[in-house]
């Protein structure tokens, strides 16, 4: 439609450091409620804090970092962000510096979207609905929008809607009897969203009565009234469109406002007493959405827009030059959900898209090595403490472990997986009366399957040496050898026909221009494993001939001469020459490379057993073997690592006695 041209009166949201990303992600430290203002003493120290640099000040345009824990304890765990409002700050400091200037980009011409993610109870709603005595930045959008409409030349119209997502339905909220609400793709690939109402709004006051439905209870779509689902996404759609554009059959510009169900680690019993799979469904499309963001804040030519309904229903508006702002809500107070909560936004705020667009176009292996080094969370200032996280992938639930220093470390990695695309392509020809909006009657529908499997966070441990110094992620020190760096290095090993070791190729992708150089941790590491790789083809030491053997003229002796190279252990893994210092040393070595293939044995066993076998498994009961099968429909291979067990409900001293269990099996 264009109210305006999108580059006229462009704000500086992006200027500075966050040049290349799209998502700005921005924390909030919830107020305290009474009850916590009781229990909580004046003089305790906080639980967050929030370090600016000096310069800074309260400029948002420079990054942040928030830090968890008490000031004397020995643990401290340190998160960046693009900037955080603090317990003090209202909703209307954060209407002002972070949605008023997104809605002079709505009005120029793209489209905003503020998603409100968090551990639950940590202040969503009460930031963008607001609540009876404080004005929420849903209303305040509006109020703005409607004030800088008033005097434009082109008539305007103001259309919200609301909408519910619940178990990966949605559902409008403005009709009273709550239908479902369908997310279609055209054969352009526009989205449209079928059954979802819209109402103009000319007032606040208007608002404010449509408003009510965000908070009512939900209905089925068969009408009949459901137990308030008290962990689903709430939204609320605000387009914008001139008459003229009306006419013109425009699309309007849309500026979203996004109450995401609060993250709660689903192995923790519900308060609700939602079940394990719900939860874990919801926490699911939480993952979705903080891997769209970080494949959008990352450059990643695939963005994961199709792993969730609620994604997908916001594509168009999350991707190209729109802008996105995640406010990343805190509780105040200890929890553990929120440190999950923050490590996750922060992994996506480290990320610097420019290096890795440019290093993915050469290498995406390399790409790889760079985000996981990314996502290592920041040592702490004051006490110079480690601050290690585990590492996980974003599409499945983890639980936020916080590794103490010096003890085992994980470093993160970005690991995209690969399955086959395939497109069907059907027509969709109904147009029912339920059609209120968007559908295009004629439009063929595209049910893509997924051309890709979102990208997925593994862990990777690393030397727990290199750990001693939780140092910044691209000092030297980073040289560990994790199995991703080996894959890379084992790509890297030609054998030509003369039977030479060679190193090609793998350098190359160091060539890359100033803008786009990897770090010097990168470059290290490459030169490191190169010169392992040396190392590796290169005898230790030659056997020479004695001297005996060619005074004596003996023939075979020349056998003897040529050199050899010495029997030594290699280890598959790192392909190093490995040199026990003594017996128990290797015997304790292979006996965990024993370990770990039973473990992959296991894992593999769990992504493609038939329920009948699944349940031959002592702990694996026929609801369990239901709930895996389920897994699998989703994703295709939902087990990769132990800790993916806790998806079906095992805890880690569940697992540990499952995996004890079938070792001792193997003895009987
Ligand atoms: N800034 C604040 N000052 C004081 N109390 C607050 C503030 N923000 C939220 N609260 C209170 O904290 C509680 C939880 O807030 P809210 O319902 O907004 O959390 P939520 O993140 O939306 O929770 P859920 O994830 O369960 O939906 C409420 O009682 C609310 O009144």
């Amino acid at each position: 439609m264009a109210l305006s041209t999108p580059d006229s009166n462009r704000l500086k949201l992006n200027a500075g450091p966050r040049i290349s990303r799209r998502v700005r992600i921005v924390g909030k430290i919830r107020g305290f409620t009474d009850q916590e203002s009781e229990i909580t003493s004046r003089d305790s120290k906080p639980w967050v804090t929030v370090s600016r640099s000096k310069e800074s000040g309260s400029d948002s345009s420079e990054k942040v970092t928030i830090s968890f824990g008490d000031e004397g304890s020995s643990r401290k765990d340190v998160y960046e962000l693009d900037n955080c409002y603090e317990q003090d700050d209202d909703n209307g400091i954060v209407f002002s510096r972070e949605v008023k200037p997104l809605i002079s980009e709505v009005l120029s011409g793209r489209n905003a979207s503020i998603i409100a993610y968090g551990a639950r109870g940590s202040g969503k709603t009460h930031t963008i609905q607001g609540s009876v005595d404080k004005q929420g930045l849903a209303a305040m959008a509006i109020a703005e929008i409607l004030s800088q409409t008033k005097d434009v030349e082109k008539a305007v119209v103001v259309f919200v809607s609301f909408y519910e997502v619940f178990q990966d339905h949605v559902y409008d909220l403005l009709d009273p009897n709550h239908p479902e609400v369908q997310v279609l793709e055209d054969s352009q690939g526009k989205i449209k969203l079928k059954g979802l109402s819209k109402a103009t709004v000319d007032s606040i006051s208007h608002f404010h009565d449509l408003c009510a439905c965000w908070t009512a209870p939900c209905y089925s779509a068969q009408k009949t009234p459901l137990q308030m689902p008290k962990r689903s996404h709430k939204g609320l759609m605000i387009r914008i469109a001139s008459v003229d554009d009306i006419q013109g059959s425009k699309r309007p510009n849309v500026m979203n406002f996004v109450d995401l169900a609060g993250y709660e680690d689903s192995r923790r019993s519900s308060k609700d007493g939602i079940s394990l799979t719900e939860s874990t469904r919801i926490n699911k499309s939480l993952y979705a959405i903080m891997n769209v963001v970080y494949a959008l804040n990352t450059n990643e030519k695939r963005v994961p827009y199709r792993e969730g309904k609620l994604t997908r229903m916001l594509q168009e508006s999350l991707g190209g030059s729109n802008h996105v702002l995640l406010l990343t809500f805190l509780n105040p107070i200890p929890c553990q959900d929120t440190l999950y909560v923050a490590s996750l936004a922060s992994r996506s705020c480290q990320s610097t898209g420019q290096i890795l667009k440019s290093s993915a176009m050469k290498s995406k292996k390399h790409t790889n090595q760079q985000v996981r080094l990314m996502g290592t969370p920041l040592s702490g200032k004051k006490n110079n403490s480690a601050s290690n996280l585990t590492g996980r992938k974003l599409f499945s639930e983890r639980k936020a472990v916080i590794a103490k220093q010096d003890e085992v470390t994980s470093a993160t990695k970005f690991k995209p997986l690969s399955k086959n695309a395939s497109t069907i392509t059907s027509s969709f020809h109904k147009k029912t009366s339920q059609d209120k909006s968007d559908t295009d009657s004629s439009g063929a529908l595209i049910l893509s399957a997924e051309n890709e499997i979102p990208s997925a966070f593994k862990e990777t441990i690393c030397d727990k040496n290199m750990e001693k110094d939780a140092s910044p992620p691209n000092k030297a020190t980073d040289l560990e050898v994790t199995p991703e760096v080996l894959c890379d290095v084992k790509e890297i090993i030609s054998f030509p026909d003369d039977g030479t070791v060679g190193i090609e190729k793998k350098n190359e992708d160091m060539s890359i221009d100033k803008v786009g150089s990897p770090p010097l941790s990168a470059r290290l590491r490459e030169i490191t494993n190169n010169l392992r790789l040396l190392e590796a083809s290169t005898p230790l030491h030659v056997l020479m001939p004695k001297q005996s053997d060619v005074s004596h003229g003996n023939l075979d002796s020349c056998d003897i001469i040529e050199p050899k190279t010495p029997k030594t252990e290699t280890d598959v893994r790192t392909l190093e020459i490995v040199k026990y210092s003594s017996p128990w040393e290797k015997f304790h070595t292979r006996s965990s490379g024993v370990k770990n293939c039973l473990v992959q044995e296991y894992l593999q066993f769990l992504n493609t057993a038939s329920k009948e076998e699944l349940t031959r498994i002592k702990g694996i009961g026929e609801k369990r073997a239901t709930y895996i099968l389920e897994l699998r429909e989703e994703s295709p291979e939902p087990f990769k690592r132990l800790e993916d067990l806790h998806e079906v409900g095992l805890s880690a001293k569940e697992i540990n006695g499952l995996m004890r269990r079938i070792a001792g099996q193997l003895f009987i």
